[in-house]
């Protein structure tokens, strides 16, 4: 299997060298050359599989021929080993057709888990076969960098740098990404939101002597295997809900839009998938740019669900290049343009293949609230501010199939938000219980690519 940029202008990788690449050296997102392929009867057959064991299925294609196959089942075995739920991502009922797929049930208690802790384990794996190191890159609007500083804290090869907007995470968020003390671990705090984070992350992919002179590797979700590894999700609860004889949809809370591409590349795999419903909170883009084809950034604005506080939604261009027939000069137009003048308007025939599969609805901050508060009175069960506003949009939206929410983070990761709109304070778990009283450690920079150059270079033991 391949790996081919959306921008057409870097070269094909194998598995391996996309995984550390990161970003296309052409400023694009790689994907898979052609989408693997399941028939039902396969999709059957994966029916009563350990989340390890199905995940090894379903990601094989996407790792045959570069990683051996004992190894890889391995790696996959245990990096959900790390996880509390002997489900890994269990599927909880709501009522009749509504259903709650619990994602945060791993060390950072929230969606991010399930990619970063298999992805730290594949990238050592590749650096130790090769005698490399690497320096590893993140921004994170909240979720993204706690994930990868807890699953790359202490790893030998890599040196890690995570990029948070300051005060505009949570207080629980925070100190999960300030509080390691393995050495590797850098935390920076920097001016601007979470877009001007991820603005710099790009920059320093796209400067190709800091990137090869520092061995540079991301684990945002540009990378393709964070995306891959969020597949595995759909397949279990979809087959749990009877796939492949019934389809199933999902409303799932969006930001950089690689959990709902995930989604995406479930159906095109072959997994009956009726519905993907975009949910976002004030910060609609993605809402509007389906309603009207304008994609056109306005201010970020803060809410209570932070990690979705986003405009640049980075995998939407993995979606431009689906919905374009993999037209490469389409999405570098769009990209071009977004650069320039901070929108574009998507062709009629793109925008209709993405209507076609997608749908997309937005919750205020209001609307959010009252969803935790009505789903806490009528079923007893608290939704983080995130998952809330998608039950919020799932309501909304008209499909045949059952519905899954995907819940991308505990409650407790929010305790002041869901108290204010429940009445309820979510308490951390119990082996989390201290973790308000660790030490912090982080540095404080301005939201500027050259000192975030600098200090990366000072501190990397990958620079050459
Ligand atoms: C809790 C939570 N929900 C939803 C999202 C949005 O997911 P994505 O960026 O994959 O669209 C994020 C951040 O990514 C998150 O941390
Ligand atoms: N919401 C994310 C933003 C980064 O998204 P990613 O999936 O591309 O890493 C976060 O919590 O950091």
């Amino acid at each position: 299997m391949n790996f081919i940029s959306t921008r057409g202008n870097a070269p094909r990788l194998g598995f391996r060298d996309a995984l550390l690449a990161g970003l296309a050296r052409d400023g694009g997102l790689y994907l898979p050359e052609t989408w693997p392929q399941f028939s039902a009867a396969e999709i059957k057959a994966m029916r009563g599989l350990s989340y390890p064991d199905l995940a090894v299925r379903v990601l094989t294609p996407f790792v045959e021929g570069e990683i051996e196959a004992e190894t890889f089942s391995q790696i996959v075995h245990e990096a959900y080993a790390t996880f509390r739920h002997p489900a890994v991502c269990p599927l909880v009922q709501l009522d009749h057709d509504r259903f709650v797929l619990e994602l945060f049930h791993g060390p950072t208690l929230a969606f991010k888990d399930v990619a970063m802790q298999l992805l730290a384990r594949l990238m050592d794996h590749v650096l130790a076969e090769r005698g490399e190191r690497a320096t590893i890159i993140g921004a994170t609007s909240g979720d993204t960098g706690g994930a990868a500083i807890e699953a790359f804290a202490g790893r030998d090869r890599t040196d890690i740098f995570i990029l948070f907007p300051d005060g505009r995470v949570s207080p629980v968020q925070q100190r999960q990404m300030t509080s390691s003390t393995a050495s590797n671990v850098h935390a920076l705090a920097l001016g601007g939101n979470f877009d001007d984070c991820q603005t710099i992350v790009k920059d320093l992919f796209n400067d190709h002597a800091f990137r090869d002179g520092v061995a540079l590797s991301g684990v945002n979700s540009i990378n393709w295997a964070r995306v891959m590894a969020q597949i595995v999700y759909y397949f279990s609860s979809a087959l749990s809900l009877g796939a492949p004889d019934r389809a199933v949809s999902f409303t799932v809370p969006t930001g950089n839009f690689g959990d709902i591409f995930a989604g995406y590349a479930a159906k095109r795999m072959g997994l009956p998938i009726e519905h993907l419903a975009i949910a976002t909170n004030d910060n609609d883009i993605l809402a509007r740019a389906l309603s009207s084809g304008a994609y056109e950034m306005r201010g970020v604005t803060a809410t209570t669900s932070p990690s979705m506080d986003i405009q640049i939604s980075s995998n939407f261009e993995r979606l431009l290049f689906e919905a374009s027939n993999r037209n490469p000069a389409e999405v570098t137009g769009y990209m071009n343009g977004l650069k320039q003048s901070g929108s574009f308007t998507i062709a009629p025939a793109t925008l209709e293949a993405i209507r076609a599969e997608f749908s997309a609805g937005r919750a205020s901050m209001a609307e959010t609230d009252r969803t935790i508060e009505e789903v806490l009175a009528s079923t007893g069960y608290l939704l983080d501010p995130h998952t809330a506003t998608a039950v919020k949009v799932a309501s909304e939206t008209t499909c045949e199939a059952p519905m899954v929410v995907l819940a991308t983070a505990h409650p407790a990761k929010f305790p002041d938000a869901v108290q204010a709109a429940s009445g309820r304070r979510p308490e951390l778990p119990v082996w989390l219980g201290d973790l308000m009283d660790r030490q912090e450690r982080f540095t404080t920079l301005s939201s500027d690519v050259k000192m975030v150059k600098d200090y990366i270079t000072r501190h990397s033991r990958a620079a050459r």
